[in-house]
């Protein structure tokens, strides 16, 4: 059976031919017709939500552009052609990629290299705008409306993006609006005298909705039709936690919709604002805490069920450890969706913590490429890998972190212990990052990211701690660093050896140790002071194996 159907306006056609013969035979006309039908829902319902679909329906699998339905007694085979002209990949670049003219037409160029793609392109601000819409807002609040205009990074940021627009021969009518409306902005908050979580958000905004329409405005004048959006125009529904909402299941079949359907219509390519989202509740602009653009681009890639994420950074791809903490660090060509997603939760500032979800839901590789080296291999990040010779893949350090060191007064059984523990953290919405476990005692650390200001932190900090107080001896240490070793940790004995014997020789002492269930961290906790050492060390031994300083034995 053949049949030929409009999925988003995407001319497809698909085939339902039943699994196997004997469930050919088992299906009755009408099941078969059921078949069809779910078959062609579920082609529409393809690369948005397939997971929402299957739940409430039946099985759905999809492997490339052939998919199993699977309900009860009834299952087919279905095969989807792809129209040749859809859109292909996402290419997202970031702030590093986009700081000046010179380099968004070189990133006009890059995307240009690609004449076979037709890219979904996601953008971040320009350089470090986000940074200074930031600092602009904090001097706001204290230094009066009629000062408005003379601060700094107001300035800055008029400056850069009027000149960028003028060196790429872009009309400034583009942005002009914009820039109107964020003198406007920081005169409320002046006039206010606060800037809240909310307001941020809004006021970071305005540093993606300019860098797309300026690079929209800048394609067009090339002659490559591009259109820009507002992702919080187009679908992006976003919890309502400002400064750090998660995306919504919604987003993904609306923002499909939204850009298949312009594309089919009218095709140019999308020039889509990283970062941003409107809160389901308040519908007011929110943002997925710094550094979303990169969730943007794997939730675009997710939505349309494309081939490739690409993120284009400023370094060869995801690297054995920052280069900030050590410069010999070297790009790391595979990783998994599993090791990727707890390096960047871990703190490695090149993937946002949340970005490989939806890759990983999807199964859609993602590569990191240098857009300042665009001939590097970069970093390819896909479901599995061949971890057979793996053993450390990267070193990640996370400093700052406050560990709580809690022991029971065996008022509650161990059992009834651990579930109150964790249950005051629920409550009081704080994230625990690693966590050590006896019978009657927990080390954890807590994550500084959700702890927002610093007010807040001590205020919050004494909360837990008189709240644990009622079931347990507390002791809060602050300064601790995380030192996360992303690997194989099917090799955890040769790690942990190796490990031990470097930080031994270095005369520090790991104070925590954990290994998750993820099967690719084993995190330690040391003091601030002696963890960038510590790294240095570790990565000499793991990835340096050479270097006759440290004697480790044989790395892999
Ligand atoms: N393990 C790591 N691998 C690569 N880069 C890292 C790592 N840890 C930290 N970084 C830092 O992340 C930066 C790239 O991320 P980011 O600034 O978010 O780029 P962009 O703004 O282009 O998205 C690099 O310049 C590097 O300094
Ligand atoms: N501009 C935002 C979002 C972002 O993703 O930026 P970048 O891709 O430059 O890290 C930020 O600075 O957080």
């Amino acid at each position: 059976m053949a049949a030929a159907l409009h999925f988003a306006g995407v001319k497809a056609s698909h085939s339902i031919v039943p699994r196997n013969s004997l469930q050919q035979q088992s299906l009755l006309p009408q099941q078969l017709s059921f078949a069809t039908s779910i078959a062609s829902s579920a082609v529409q319902c393809l690369r948005t939500s397939w997971t929402g679909y299957s739940r409430r329906v039946l099985k759905v699998s999809c492997e490339a552009t052939k998919f199993d339905v699977i309900g009860k007694n009834k299952s087919a085979n279905v095969s989807f052609l792809q129209n040749e002209n859809q859109l292909s990949c996402v290419m997202k670049f970031g702030g590093s990629s986009l700081a000046s003219s010179e380099r968004i037409r070189e990133v006009a160029d890059l995307i240009r290299s690609f004449p076979n793609e037709r890219p979904v392109i996601v953008l971040s601000a320009m350089g470090k705008t986000t940074n200074k819409l930031l600092l602009a807002g904090e001097r706001a609040v204290s230094c009066g409306v009629t000062n408005v205009s003379c601060i700094d990074e107001l300035s800055f940021i008029k400056d850069l993006h009027i000149r960028t627009a003028n060196e790429l021969g872009v009309d400034v009518s583009v942005i002009e609006e914009h820039l109107e409306d964020l003198e406007q902005l920081l005169k409320g908050i002046a006039m206010m005298k606060e800037l809240t979580p909310r307001t941020k958000d809004y006021l970071v905004s305005f540093g993606e909705c300019m860098s797309t329409r300026i690079f929209a405005a800048y394609m067009n004048t090339m002659g490559v039709k591009a259109r820009q959006y507002d992702a919080f125009e187009i679908g992006f529904i976003t919890t309502d936690d400002f400064t750090n909402a998660d995306i919504l299941e919604a987003t993904y079949p609306a923002v499909a919709k939204r850009l298949y359907d312009d594309w089919i219509s009218d095709p140019a390519i999308p020039i889509v604002t990283g970062f941003l989202g409107k809160g389901w509740k308040s519908c007011a602009v929110t943002t997925l805490g710094r550094g979303g653009s990169d969730l943007t681009a794997t939730a675009i890639g997710k939505a349309l069920g494309l081939r490739e994420i690409q993120v284009w950074k400023d370094v060869d791809g995801v690297l054995t450890c920052d280069p900030n903490i050590y410069p010999h660090a070297h790009p790391v060509p595979y990783l998994t969706f599993d090791e990727a997603a707890e390096l960047a939760y871990f703190g490695a500032q090149v993937l946002h913590p949340q970005s490989m979800k939806p890759a990983r839901e999807g199964d859609i590789p993602v590569r990191v490429k240098n857009s300042y080296n665009r001939n590097a291999s970069g970093t390819l990040i896909t479901k599995s890998r061949d971890m057979s010779k793996a053993v450390l893949t990267s070193i990640v350090l996370k400093r700052n972190v406050t560990t709580l060191d809690i022991v029971s007064t065996r008022m509650l059984g161990s059992f009834g212990f651990l579930a109150k523990v964790f249950s005051i953290f629920a409550d009081l919405g704080i994230s625990v990052d690693v966590v050590a476990t006896s019978e009657v005692s927990i080390s954890l650390t807590l994550d500084p990211s959700k702890l927002w200001s610093r007010e807040l932190i001590q205020q919050e900090l004494d909360h837990v701690v008189e709240e644990l107080e009622k079931i347990a001896v507390v002791n809060l240490l602050q300064g601790r660093s995380i030192i996360s070793l992303i690997g194989n940790v099917q090799r955890s004995s040769l790690i942990l050896e190796k490990a031990f014997s470097i930080l031994g020789n270095l005369g520090v002492n790991v104070q925590m140790i954990s290994q998750g269930a993820s099967k690719v961290n084993i995190s330690l906790v040391v003091d601030n002071n002696e963890a960038e050492q510590c790294v240095k060390a570790l990565h000499a031994a793991f990835f340096e194996s050479d270097l006759p300083a440290l004697d480790i034995g044989q790395t892999n």
